[in-house]
């Protein structure tokens, strides 16, 4: 047989041609795909694929109760942020996306805030990747850049357990201008010897002009505290949320009783000697009620008028009037207001109608703002007599009286 002619050769030399066009095209495809894939995940579509559950899991078990899904404000008053918000939000989809250091557990605030990515809680009745597409900022380009960096707190709501700490964080959370670490870093009590980079990795990225911001309520009353964090920086900025010594005591107390349920009744707690009414100062639920004391030893190392001191009881009653005295003295603008509040009859407490990277209403969870047991009369008054002489000191200090005592 004769060998093939030039005609004859096509069939071989054109195979490698047809390869080499069905490769570029492979390749063309896999580029295609992976920049679809890469938009669809600027989306925010990809955490529906993988990744924890975000936001505040305490108000997302209420979100779907009866009566809590409509917006008392509208959906339009509410939808109405600063351009600020919007970076603001471009931030917290970035961190999200990065793996977070882990936090110490909370326990003094037992309701460790599971963080929800924002714009991710599932609506009643809606999807979560739906809700999240909707509130996909525009330009998620911007979501490659880093932006912002990590910062030391330059505020600190330092105190105290029990008074409406966690309240007021997730109240100023909302602020554009506002970036705080969710739960409680612990540093200047027990993670001090980690140092301030460790301190400082614990941190939510900011771009400039935001506040970062961190609440550890038993600073208020750690010795050490007070000089570590002037050491840290002497212009930090210290809130204390005080509330009523002996109710605060009560609400200490039934936290314990709630993790323990075998202590002993919190009368017999409160007395050295019942018969001679000596009060017990050395548990802790009296101790930390001495506010006037404890203050003396912040006051060796910050000016008064570095401390805000917020009324725990105000902060249920007029939370929109005690936020606008902390944007005051954080100098913010004063965007925190009485639009973004509603009171949750079932709850009993003021909350949230859009928390913070999250569309939905939002109240503190079960840990907050529970049943107090009926605590006998008598030893009430006792400790509010107790009490009183530290209360008109403190009032003295602080330049406000706060009514806990007629
Ligand atoms: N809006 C709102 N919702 C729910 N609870 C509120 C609110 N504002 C203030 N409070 C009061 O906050 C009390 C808990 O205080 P803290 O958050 O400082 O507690 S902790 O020290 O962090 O454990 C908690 O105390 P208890 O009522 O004794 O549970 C509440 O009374």
């Amino acid at each position: 047989m004769a060998p093939p002619g030039p005609a004859g050769a096509h069939p071989t030399s054109a195979e490698p041609l047809s390869r080499s066009i069905f490769r570029k095209f492979l390749l063309m495809l896999c580029s295609l795909l992976t920049s679809l894939y890469v938009f669809y995940c600027l989306a925010e579509r990809c955490q529906t694929l993988s990744g924890p559950v975000v936001g505040l899991s305490d108000g997302g078990e209420e979100a779907g109760a009866p009566g809590r899904g409509v917006l008392a404000g509208g959906p339009r008053e509410l939808a109405v942020w600063p351009a600020v918000a919007h970076r603001k939000r471009l931030l917290q989809l970035q961190q999200w996306r990065r793996r977070r250091p882990p936090v110490p557990r909370d326990d003094g605030d037992e309701a460790a805030w599971v963080e929800e990515p924002p714009g991710l809680a599932a609506s009643p009745g809606g999807s979560g990747a739906g809700s999240s597409v909707a509130e996909a900022p525009p330009g998620t380009l911007a979501l490659l850049l880093d932006e912002g960096s990590k910062q030391l707190p330059q505020a600190i709501i330092i105190g105290v357990k029990k008074g409406g700490t966690r309240a007021l964080l997730e109240f100023l959370r909302i602020h554009p201008d506002v970036r705080a670490v969710g739960a409680e870093p612990h540093f200047f009590d027990r993670s001090y010897h980690k140092g301030l980079a460790w301190y400082r990795d614990l941190m939510p990225r900011t771009l400039e002009g935001q506040i970062t911001m961190e609440k550890t309520p038993s600073y208020f009353v750690t010795r050490e505290a007070p000089a570590r964090i002037s050491a840290m920086s002497k212009d930090t900025k210290l809130i204390v949320v005080v509330r009523d010594p002996v109710t605060r005591a009560i609400s200490d107390y039934t936290q314990t009783l709630s993790k323990r349920p075998d202590i002993p009744t919190f009368e017999s707690l409160t007395f050295k000697n019942r018969s001679t009414g000596l009060i017990d100062t050395s548990w802790s639920a009296i101790q930390i009620g001495i506010y006037a004391k404890h203050l003396e030893h912040w006051l060796r190392h910050f000016p008064i008028d570095q401390m805000l001191f917020v009324s725990g009881e105000r902060l249920i009653s007029d939370p929109a009037g005690e936020l606008g005295r902390v944007q005051d003295f954080l100098g913010l603008k004063r965007i925190i207001t009485d639009k973004h509040f509603y009171f949750n009859k079932t709850k009993g407490f003021p909350c949230l109608k859009k928390a913070e990277g999250s569309s939905k209403p939002h109240c503190l969870g079960k840990t907050k703002g529970r049943t107090h047991p009926e605590i006998d009369r008598e030893v009430v008054q006792r400790l509010r007599e107790f009490y009183r002489p530290f209360n008109l000191k403190f009032y003295q200090m602080t330049g406000h009286d706060f009514g806990w005592d007629g």
